[in-house]
């Protein structure tokens, strides 16, 4: 039995899926451009750029289970960070680019990254992913460590559930604090900026088979609420992961709309421009066997040794301002800083 060892070498990743198992691969992995018909392959690329080479097989795999994969990597302590507070300059600038751009009618909809950095005491990799492991459903933990490098989160979105002719996946958009609750269920601008998103990946999948969308409800994240619309098709046929996520990828949870590539590029822009880590928002997922599951890599930690970095990202449409969408960025962020205590 493998643990994690915060040793120069060390190579692992790992996914909790929806029924509840994790998967968790052991490197070295070798980058692939398919993945293993019969055995496990991480998917893996940037937000922006769509490799050649986007899986992964690792050298040696195995499934179990959360309670497990928790006793087994969850440990006890914290982590300490010394967190600083982003400067709100760049990002209230990029945020009046967005504005002009939705005046003109080039976009309806995008989703900038504001990045707090932190630095921790003692190198941080071990500890990360000890705090993503004591994370439980509905989020899905993940991650992916490359010596005292990687990145690891607990993200509520999952992005595409595929099982055989079976496919699931959601709407997640509109944020607010658990106690404005009762307000946040009515908020029109939040309605409409998660409806955005259902309509879309409604429109991506429509043809693909018979597809049912849910009622719009609240996700409770114990601090923080979204809007939730859970969405599956039955597909008239078997559907390649590479392709699905070129056409889901990024949704307007994480990306422009209308996706173009003169939209991508503006958001790319932006995203750099702010210091965003690459895959932040991109799909992270697992193939076992003709199954294959991903999620949003979002409420996560970049880091390099010491060095730690908190990404959070915002959904801007015409009625958003300035202060409630810097409020918003916080909030997620606090959630990711709970699991680390
Ligand atoms: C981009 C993030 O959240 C997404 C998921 C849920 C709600 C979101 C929102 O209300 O903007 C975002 O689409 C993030 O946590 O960094």
């Amino acid at each position: 039995m493998k643990s994690f060892a915060n040793q120069s070498n060390t190579q692992i990743a790992w996914l909790a899926r929806r029924d509840g198992t994790v998967v968790i691969g052991h490197g070295p992995f070798r980058a692939a451009k398919e993945p293993l018909e019969d055995g496990i392959s991480f998917f893996k690329r940037d937000f922006a750029i769509q490799e050649d080479f986007p899986w992964q097989i690792p050298a040696d795999s195995e499934v179990i289970s959360a309670a497990d994969f928790k006793s087994r990597f969850a440990g006890e302590g914290g982590l300490e960070v010394e967190w600083h507070t982003p400067d709100a300059m760049p990002f209230s600038l990029v945020f009046q680019e967005i504005m002009d751009r939705i005046r003109q009618g080039l976009i309806e909809k995008t989703v900038p990254v504001v990045v707090e950095r932190g630095r921790a005491k003692h190198a941080a990799g071990a500890n990360i992913v000890a705090a993503m492991a004591r994370q439980s459903a509905p989020l899905h933990t993940y991650g992916w460590v490359d010596g005292d490098a990687g990145f690891a989160g607990a993200t509520p979105e999952l992005l595409i559930s595929m099982k055989g002719l079976h496919l699931e996946t959601m709407a997640l958009a509109g944020t607010a604090r658990e106690e404005d609750e009762e307000v946040f269920g009515v908020d029109e601008k939040e309605i409409r900026e998660h409806e955005y998103v259902a309509q879309t990946l409604v429109s991506k999948l429509l043809d693909l088979g018979g597809l049912r969308r849910q009622e719009r409800a609240i996700l409770h994240l114990g601090s923080i609420v979204h809007f939730l619309t859970n969405i599956s098709v039955d597909l008239e046929s078997e559907q390649e992961p590479k392709r699905l996520l070129r056409r889901l990828h990024p949704t307007p949870a994480l990306g422009p709309l209308p996706r173009t590539d003169e939209t991508m590029a503006m958001l790319n822009e932006w995203r750099e421009r702010l210091d965003c880590p690459s895959e932040f928002g991109a799909p992270f997922g697992v193939w076992e066997a003709g199954r294959f599951e991903a999620v949003v890599a979002i409420r996560g930690l970049w880091w390099q040794g010491k060095d730690v970095l908190l990404p959070a990202g915002c959904g801007i449409i015409e009625a958003s301002r300035l202060v409630n969408e810097w409020r918003e960025l916080r909030l997620k962020r606090d959630a990711v800083k709970r699991f680390i205590i």
